[in-house]
This record gives structure tokens, sequence and C-alpha cells, in this order.
């Protein structure tokens, strides 16, 4: 009978009755489903399990694989209304597992509704940055390893053109707001028109300022009609931004506003006033002592983390150190994520870009060294250890005139902190040991004392930009002490210090600028006006080519003439390049057009520069009254200006007598004559230049053809990694993973769902290997490649070649 065996007497179902009941059995299940979630909900508070709610068994099955079985508070609380179709509004603490909440209905909508291939996108999540949605994207391989969307994850920092292609294949996209709007404005093909929900997790980073232009404009693109979810450990409820978002009377889920606390229970927090140069050693200490943990460690800007790593990787302090910036390149970010995650101890400097949803395995410490902009930041930051069930703690340093504002803001956001003391020997002088080794540092190697001032500058500014003016009081801080404690001879002169400060002096006694509506626009407008400032006057230097001199005078004239011994040798030592880097200091242009390149592709960018607009300082001031030290490269320069003054040279030919000559003499008309009329000297000379050029063009002949055969070879090598590269692509991190296990012809896992295109090809598929799946490990495919053992074997042509067959296949 077609369709059957016999063995051992024992009747085996045929592969399409097997896939008759399991379509019944599927459609059965999806009935079932959709009735549970078009009930009201009742008791769902009191369950426990994710298997108690209407969730496909394919789901439970993946969530039972990542070990989820259990809900959380959130998950308990969101699900059932998420499973239901209902827009959320949810907030609950860092750790709580917000992403299942989230994920779960996502897979579940899509399933119930039977998404196939041919319905487009169903289902995006926005992160505000890329690890954030490399890791959501995670979580969405793992529960949903048994259904057969595909998933594409939209980060930028790829390659654009297979992206695009990719893009318009997708069902569910996990992406970044930048990357994303570009493919909207750009890919042709890639149309959101069938979308059926939305996710913004950290909806409020997502929807504040520095997103906003984005998010509107990805908004505008998407259908009104669909479900939204906002997720976040902050969240936000402004009204305004739920009615851009269009949100239908969503459900306000808050699992623990109502908690004495706004941070983990098992997170243990602590606040320590540290003067500001007394940072890095007190950090330092830190990690000399702590050196089995593994810790974050939380900076304001880019160049503060790069010089705080590049400097304390130079003192070895005994265990790996990391850093994690926007400004780095996407796959620099990947490996450190990566590297840190597997890290037993480590520690690991960043900017707010990690301060958000990042998941990292046992993390001990978060260490705040520069203050938060706000309690939500802080809240954040802190949320990166004593994660779910597990324990952590946090240290914030404080300068002194940020204790008072921060304290307070803290408490009034319940976060439960206690104050430590620095210890004694840590203020003492005369204990300094950072502060000799970054001295070295700075004095041996210039581009360290760059970094230094370039920190320096950033620090300040971000304090001068924060919006709190009561915690952050750019005036308060000893920036000569600062400046030496990063091992700079001097502090560079900023000139916001000084405007600020002529303002205070304006406003006398009066009471501190506070952060009301009238005070920022007055901050942004200075911002502006220094921004423009600074930009016409960096030109003018650089029209004028005009040579910045060493900057490292303080910023008080009476300091100016003690300098110290040190910062002369520095001087004399370290002139050329210097004159090179001071260029680069006051080159914001060109840092901005960096920048630019950089936030092309690095949405935190966009963010981070919100409240932070990159102004330039414009307070690399020449003094007047000193000389400009000459740099080697003026030197250079000035040389070539000489020489470029003195006319064209005359090219000299030497005989063998050593006599100089013209290079072209002129002959005199005797000897001219004796060697024949002119017109045979003419033609003779054409002959002899013609046999000259007919030799150079068989030359060049050979060598532009081995030129083109290298050429292809090396295009034919390229075709060929390309082809590996594609077959092997979800091997790596990439931009778009393939979600479907075919894209062309997007089987299913098992080619039996309902919505399979080729399910009706019968039991040939099942002889053809199939390519991992974006939901397998490669542990999962090679099993999975071992089960599907086929023998193969020639067409029989003899009798006996047939019965030795048929053995063969009875195992016998
Ligand atoms: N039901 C569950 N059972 C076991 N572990 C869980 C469960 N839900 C979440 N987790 C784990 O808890 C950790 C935190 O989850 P998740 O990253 O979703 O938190 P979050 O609330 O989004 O945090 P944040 O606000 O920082 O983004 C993760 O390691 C996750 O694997």
């Amino acid at each position: 009978m077609p369709g059957t065996s016999k063995k051992g007497g024992h009747h085996k179902p045929s592969t399409s009755t097997v896939r008759k009941e399991k379509r019944l059995s599927e459609k059965q299940e999806l009935d079932q489903l959709e009735e549970r979630c078009q009930q009201p909900l009742v008791g769902t508070d009191t369950m426990q399990q994710f298997d108690e709610l209407p969730i496909s068994r394919k789901t439970i099955s993946g969530l039972k694989r990542a070990n989820f079985i259990k809900m959380t508070d959130i998950q308990r609380k969101a699900l059932p209304l998420g499973l239901c179709g209902k827009d959320i509004l949810g907030a609950a603490k860092t750790g709580s597992g917000k992403t299942l909440a989230f994920l779960v209905p996502m897979i579940e909508m899509l399933y119930r509704q039977k998404w196939g291939p041919m319905d487009g996108l169903g289902a995006l999540v926005i992160s505000p940055t890329r690890e954030l949605a490399v890791q959501i994207f995670e979580v969405l391989r793992k529960i949903g390893r048994e259904h057969s969307f595909s998933a594409g994850l939209i980060i930028g920092g790829k390659d654009w053109k297979i992206e695009r292609e990719l893009i318009t294949k997708m069902n569910i996209l996990v992406c970044t707001p930048g990357r994303l709007l570009q493919h909207m404005d750009q890919s042709a093909g890639f149309d959101c028109d069938n979308l059926q929900l939305l996710v913004l997790d950290e909806a409020d980073r997502i929807l504040d300022m520095g997103f906003k232009k984005t998010v509107n404009a990805i908004v505008e693109n998407l259908p009104r009609h669909r479900q939204t979810m906002l997720f976040s450990a902050t969240q936000t409820k402004s009204v305004k931004d739920l009615a851009r978002l269009s949100l239908k009377d969503p459900e306000y889920v808050a699992v623990h506003e109502k908690s004495e606390h706004s941070t983990p229970k098992n997170l243990s927090q602590y606040y320590m006033v540290v003067p500001l140069d007394k940072k890095l050693d007190v950090m330092f200490n830190f990690i000399k002592t702590h050196l089995t943990a593994k810790g974050i460690v939380f900076l304001s800007s880019c160049k503060q983390v790069r010089f705080v790593f590049e400097t304390f990787c130079k003192l070895h302090p005994g265990v790996p150190l990391l850093h994690l910036h926007g400004k780095q390149k996407q796959q620099k970010r990947a490996e450190t994520y990566a590297k840190f995650a597997a890290q037993k101890a480590a520690y690991l400097f960043c900017t707010d870009i990690a301060a958000r949803g990042l998941d990292f395995a046992a993390v001990n410490w978060v260490i705040q060294m520069d203050c938060p902009e706000d309690p939500e930041t802080y809240i954040h930051r802190v949320g990166r250890t004593a994660r779910y069930e597990a324990s952590g703690q946090a240290m914030l340093m404080l300068c002194p005139s940020e204790e008072t504002g921060m304290v307070q803001g803290l408490e009034k956001a319940k976060v439960p902190i206690q104050e430590v003391k620095l210890k004694q020997d840590a203020k003492d002088v005369k204990k300094e040991p950072i502060q000799k080794q970054m001295q070295r540092l700075c004095f041996n190697d210039p581009e360290i004392k760059y970094l230094g001032q370039k920190a320096f500058i950033s620090y300040m500014r971000s304090v001068y930009l924060q919006k709190d003016k009561i915690i952050f009081d750019v005036n308060a801080l000893p920036a000569e002490e600062f400046a030496s404690s990063l091992g700079l001879p001097g502090a560079p002169k900023i000139k916001f210090v000084e405007k600020s400060k002529a303002k205070n002096a304006v406003r006398g006694n009066q009471k501190k600028p506070s952060d009301d509506e009238d005070d920022d626009e007055d901050d942004e407008k200075e911002d502006e006006e220094l921004l423009e400032k600074s930009k016409v006057k960096t030109l003018e230097k650089r029209n004028k080519k005009e040579v910045v001199p060493e900057d490292d005078t303080p910023a008080e004239p009476s300091t100016k003439q003690t300098k110290s011994k040190i910062e002369k040798m520095f001087n004399r030592k370290n002139q050329g390049v210097l004159a090179d880097h001071y260029t680069k200091l006051v080159d914001h242009d060109s840092d901005k057009r960096s920048r630019k390149g950089a936030a092309a592709d690095s949405d935190e960018e966009d963010f981070l520069t919100i409240k932070r607009v990159d102004h330039d300082l414009g307070g690399e001031e020449i003094p007047e009254d000193e000389p400009l030290p000459i740099s080697k490269r003026q030197q250079k320069m000035s040389k070539l200006e000489k020489v470029k003054n003195t006319g064209r040279g005359n090219k000299l030919l030497f005989d063998d007598e050593g006599q100089a000559h013209e290079m072209y003499e002129l002959e005199d008309e005797a000897s001219f004559h004796a060697k024949g009329d002119a017109q045979s000297q003419q033609k003779a000379f054409l002959e002899k230049e013609k046999v000259v050029m007919d030799r150079a063009d068989l030359t060049d002949k050979a060598l532009s053809k081995e030129k083109l055969r290298e050429k292809k070879a090396k295009r034919k090598q390229r075709e060929r990694e390309e082809m590996m590269d594609d077959d092997y692509s979800d091997d790596e991190e990439t931009v778009v993973t393939l979600g479907n296990p075919d894209i062309s012809g997007f089987s299913g896992d098992d080619g039996n769902s309902d919505y399979s295109m080729d399910e009706d090809n019968g039991s040939a598929d099942e002889e053809t290997p199939k390519k991992r799946g974006w939901w397998q490990d490669k542990a999962d495919a090679e099993e999975a490649k071992k089960k599907r053992k086929v023998v193969e074997v020639d067409e029989p042509q003899t009798l006996a070649e047939q019965e030795a067959l048929a053995l063969k296949l009875l195992g016998l």
C-alpha cells in the first residue's frame, strides 16, 4: 500500500495522515485559544504559571526550554491583557521580566491570526539601543523556536543592501528607531500597512526629546488600527505622548507602584561624597579591593569612558577591563557585550548606553562615578544588578556640591540609599598613587594626555549642560585639582565656565538657577550662541592657518607663571604631537563630522545629544602675552613656504666629470648638421622612439592583462566567500537574521503548519536537507540532521540488487 510500511506487524500511519491529525489538533487549539482570549478575564490574578494562560503549546514549549515556568508579577498582570489585544502601559522595577510580558502576546497574536509569509510585517519592537535590541531578539529566538515566523534585527552597522532586501520578508522586527526610519524612507517594498502590534521597550526613553522626531515619523507610517504596548521601569504617563502613539484606552499596569521602593528589594544602595579630584583614586582602589567582582561603572561621556578605561588598563589592576560607548563600531560593541556577559569577574566602563534594559548575568556592583542626570537614570543604571531574583550592590559617587540635590531627588523617587564615608586616608593628599601614575602616563604618551584633556572638557561640558542646576553647578567644581587628578599639567581653559561665572556674578546672591522653563530656554539660547561663536572662531582660526598653542596654561593668570618643571619638559618633549592634538582639540567641526558619520548608524547618539547638544567650547584661547611656540609641523610648513617663494628651480644634469649642464642645452649648429639633414634626423628620431614606444606598449598590455586576471580571481574569491557567508549567515549575530528556515520557500518549521506553502510536497521535502532555522542552535541543527538519516543507493538494476536493497531497507 502506498505510504505505509510493514515492520514487525506494526502499522505506521502515513505521513499525510500524521499531517492531517496535526493540522486538526492545531486548528482545535487555535479555536480554543481564540475563545479563551475573547472571554472576560477572570481569576488571572491567581494564576502562577505560563501554561495556565491561553498560550499555544509551541510558545509554552519554547518558554519551558528557556526555563520560564512561573510568571513574575508584571507578567501575571500584563500577559492576560496583552493576550486579549489590549493596549498596555507597563511599568515595573528593573529586572522584573518585562521582556516576556510583551514578547509572549506578540507571538501569540500572530499565531492566532495564522500569520504567514505573505502577510508581511505583523509586529514591531522598538528599543532605544542596539544592545537592548539584540537582547530582545535573543529572547524572541528562544521562546519562538517552535514557531515559523520570520524575524529580523534591524539595528544598523551592517550591510544596508542585504538588510533592505530581507526586511521586506519579515513578520517580526526588533529595531532601533533611526535605522527603522531609514528603511521606511529608503527601502522600496518595505511597508508596514499590515502591522498588528507595536511595542516600545524603555518607552519613556524612546518618547523623550532625543527620539521625538524619529518616533513621530515612524508612527506616521504605521496603521492606526493596531495594538500598542509601552514598557519601562520608569513609565511615561504623558497624555501627549500617548496621543501621538494613538493608544486606545490603555491599561496602566504598574505592579510596583504601591511598593515602598522603586528599586529591586535585593539591591543594597550606597552613596559616597567624593571630591571630584579623588574619584579616580577611589575607583581604582575599589577595583583593587574587589578583584573577584563583576561590575559596571557609569561615566557621563564617551571621552571619559575612553580615558578612564585606557589609563586603568595601563595600570594593570588585575581584573579584565572593558568599555562600551556609542562611538564604538557596532562590531566592537557587540564583542564587548558578549565578552562582559561571559566574564565572571570584570569591570565594564560605559556611558548611559548600557543603562537601560541590559541583562548581564551576575553583576555584583554598579558604580556610578558620575552623578546621573536624574533619579530615573539612576534607577535604570542600578537596575543592571539585582535582576530577577539575584541580589546586588550599587555605589554612587557624588561631588560635595551634588549631594543635597541628588539625595533629595532619590528620596522623592523612593530610592533607599545610605551614605558611606570615604576613608580618611583616601582623602589624604600625600597618598595619591593614581595621580602620580596618571601624570606619568600623560607625560609619556601624548595620546593619553589628549584623551585626558578631552575627558576633562567633556565632563565639564556635561555638568554645564545638565538641566538640574540645583544638583549640577559647574562653578563649584575644582577644575584645577580635577585636571591634576587626570594627570594633566593644567586645566584646559574653558570659555563657558568663564561665561557662567560672569552670569552668576551678575545674578549676585540670587538663588541658584532653577530648572524651570525660562531657565531652560536661557540655557539653550546661551548654548546656541556659544556654539555659533565657537564655530566662527574655529573657522577663522583654520582660515588663518593659525597654530594653536599648547593650552595647558591654568585658567588663573597668577598660576600661569608658576609652570612646573614637569610641564615645561612635557611641552618640549611633545611639542610636535601636541600642536597637532591641539588642532584636533579645537577642531570641533571635524569632530562633529566624524560624529555625524558615527551617528548615522548610532541611534543612542541621537538621544545622548538631547539635553547635551554638543556645544563647541571655543575656550582654547591663545594667551596674548605669550609668544607662540612653533611646532615641528609648523616649522616644516614654513620651510615649504620659503621654498615656494623662491620660484621654480632649474633641473641640472651632471656629466661624468661632474660638470653641471642644463637639462636642455642647445647643440651648436655645426655639430647638428654633421649628423645629416634635419628631415632624416627627425625620421631617425621618430623611428627610434617608435621602437621604444612599441616595447613599452607591449609591457603595458601584459601588465594590464595580469591586473585584469588578478581582479577576476579576487572577484571570484569574494563571490565564493559571500556564498559561504550566505550559507552560514545565521551563525553570527547578523543585522537581519532569517527568521524562516528557507526564506525563498517560506516552509514552516516542519512544513505542516496550516499556512505552509509547500505542505503538499509529500515526503519529498523530508529528503531535502534543511537549512538551520533561526530558532535552532547549532547543536539542535546537528541533532536534527542526525535524525534525518537517509539511505542513499543507486537505482537497482538486477534482481540481486533489488533484493540487496530490500534487505538494507529492512535493516537486516
Ligand atoms: N518568568 C521568569 N522566570 C524566570 N526568569 C525570568 C522570568 N522572567 C524574566 N526572567 C529573567 O529575569 C531577568 C530580567 O528580565 P527582563 O530583562 O525582561 O527584565 P526587565 O524588567 O525588562 O528589566 P529592565 O527594566 O532592566 O529592562 C532576565 O534574566 C530574564 O531571563
